[in-house]
Formats: C-alpha cells, structure tokens, sequence
C-alpha cells in the first residue's frame, strides 16, 4: 500500500527552484532513504510532504489523500523530526514527552514510558532537556515523534549529532519499526553509509532533481568491487604476469595493486595462484566494495557532466 507519494514536486525561491519535479513513492513497511549533500533540497521536499511549505505545482500525498486538502487528522498518523528538535530546556525529558503527549490528547504515562524505553532515554528521564548532550536532544525529538504511535515517520537527518552507538540504537529501532510494526520510514540524510544500513529503497537528490532511485538489492549489485593485492617491492614484475593474462593492474599505492576486471574479483584464488607460480607469493589478497560515498559522488558528478 502506497504511503507517501509527490508527482512533480516543485518549489521554487524567486527564480530558483530548490525542488524541481521530483516524483517519488513510498510503499507501506518501507524505509526509504533520501539522500543528498547539504542544499540538495531535501528539507524543503520533507516540509512539503509535511504541509509546512506550499508546493510550488506538483502534489503531494500521504495515505492516498492530497496534503493540501487535508485537515489535521492526517497528523495524527504521522510523526516528524525537521532539522533539530526543539524541546523546553527547564522541563525534564519525562515532562517535555508529558507536555507533548498532553497536546497530543494521549494517555500520557502508557505513550512516554514506551518512548522512553524504545530510545534509551530512561536514565535521563529527570534530567532538564537544556543539561542534555546534543545526541540526547536528539533522541528526545525522536521520542516525541514517535510518542503517539505514527503510521508515517518523517525524518530529516535524525542521525545527525549521535554517536556511533547511539546512530546504531536509532537504526535498529527503525528497522524494527518498519520490519515488525509496518511503519513506513522517510529519512533524509548526506551520508550514503548511513542510508545504505537501513534503507530498503534509496533516491539520491542533488541540486533539487531526484537523479536516481535504486533498491537495496540494486544498489548491492551495482556497486563495483575491486580486488587489491599486495606485491611488495615486485610492482613490476606483477604487473607484467598479470598483462600477460590479460589482468589491468593499477597501483593505488606503494605495494598495493587494485584490480577492477570482474575475472578478477570473482576468483582472487586465481590471481594469487598466477604471482605464487611465478614466484611472488602477495602479502595481501582482499575483495572490496567500492567506497560507497564515491558511489555516491560518482553519481552526482555524472549528473553534472550531462548537464
Ligand atoms: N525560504 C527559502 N528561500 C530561499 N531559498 C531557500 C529557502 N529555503 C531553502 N532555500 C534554499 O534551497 C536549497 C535547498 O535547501 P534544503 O534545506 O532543502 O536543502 P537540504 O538538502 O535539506 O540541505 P541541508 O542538509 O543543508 O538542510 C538551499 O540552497 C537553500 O539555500
């Protein structure tokens, strides 16, 4: 079941346009992941598909009903995070989630007990939202995002300023929420990584235009792997072996040679039986994937020559 979907989306500033006919779906128990640099218009996408900016042209709609022509009750099965969250700095975490749940019209203690449970913030339940650590903070936006239980979840970098083990926390729980629950998650993010980890479906944005939409299991499958082999101080000597065998060998740096052909990466063992054959057994032999944030650039930049 389709959950969020914009045709044509534009905004435009003045004579810029910040968004430009950017078409997307989302189907229901997904987690979709937006991903663009910093200015490629994911914001202003994510405050239209939350009605807090007017489209430009283009439509947007969650559950099938067209957001501009929806009234409040369309709120009350989504949840949202924009930007960083505010919360009121004398009020604790537990009062800030109670103050929400209230405005919610929620059974306060049943919904701020679960969130503060589902995001680990029990032990800073009493502490004042303003003493909090920025990935905290964070986390208390996420609480009140989630506090009422929201078919739609829609977040814009909500990784942004946590940790290492606080970023896994957040993505295990959404995963969760998605796979378990039937949530379907929207989240903005630059970093590709990121994105990759959770995500069962990425877009990449850049400049405004959405320039490519892929599946997890596409994007496994197109991103290039590569095989390095260490050789030592025999570069040349390799070199010359693998020619002979038809293998394009690139030194990456001292020592360290980088093979691309797709022969090569499928069976490495020959590879290394070829040099030990000929008397330069490798001191390093691994499979890699491409760095995915090249992947990412590589995409862009494409973009950029055709444009
Ligand atoms: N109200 C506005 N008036 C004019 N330009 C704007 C306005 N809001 C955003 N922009 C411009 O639109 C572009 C896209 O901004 P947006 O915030 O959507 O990008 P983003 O992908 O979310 O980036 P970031 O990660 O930095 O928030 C930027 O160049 C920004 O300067």
């Amino acid at each position: 079941m389709e959950q969020i979907r914009t045709e044509r989306l534009t905004k435009r500033y003045g004579t810029v346009s910040v968004v430009q006919d950017v078409s997307l779906s989302v189907q229901q128990g997904e987690v979709y992941g937006f991903l663009g640099l910093n200015g490629a218009g994911k914001t202003t996408t994510i405050r239209t598909l939350l009605g807090m900016i007017k489209p430009t042209s283009g439509d947007v709609f969650l559950f099938g009903n067209r957001v501009s022509e929806s009234g409040s009750r369309l709120w009350n099965q989504v949840g949202y995070m924009v930007e960083m969250p505010a919360a009121y700095p004398g009020f604790t975490v537990r009062e800030n989630l109670l103050l929400m749940a209230k405005l919610r019209g929620l059974k306060p203690s049943d919904s701020v007990d679960r969130v503060m449970k589902e995001l680990n913030l029990d032990a800073y339940a009493d502490r004042k939202a303003k003493f909090l650590s920025l990935g905290n903070m964070q986390k208390l936006g996420l609480a009140k995002a989630l506090l009422h239980n929201p078919d739609i979840l829609i977040l814009d970098e909500p990784t942004n300023a946590l940790d290492p083990a606080g970023i896994v926390e957040i993505r295990e729980l959404l995963i969760r929420l998605a796979k378990q629950e039937g949530k379907t998650v929207f989240i903005s993010s630059h970093i590709l990584e990121e994105v990759a980890k959770m995500a069962t479906r990425i877009g990449i944005i850049h400049k405004g235009v959405m320039l490519q939409e892929i599946t997890a299991e596409e994007f496994e499958t197109i991103r290039q792997k590569r095989l390095y082999i260490g050789v030592g101080g025999q570069r040349e000597a390799a070199r010359v072996v693998l020619a002979d065998k038809g293998y394009q060998a690139r030194e990456v740096k001292e020592g360290l040679l980088e093979l691309a052909d797709e022969r090569a990466v499928r069976h490495p063992e020959c590879v290394a039986k070829l040099l030990a054959d000929a008397g330069l057994p490798l001191s390093l032999l691994k499979v890699e994937e491409e760095e995915l944030e090249s992947y990412f650039l590589k995409t862009i930049g494409a973009k950029e020559v055709r444009a």
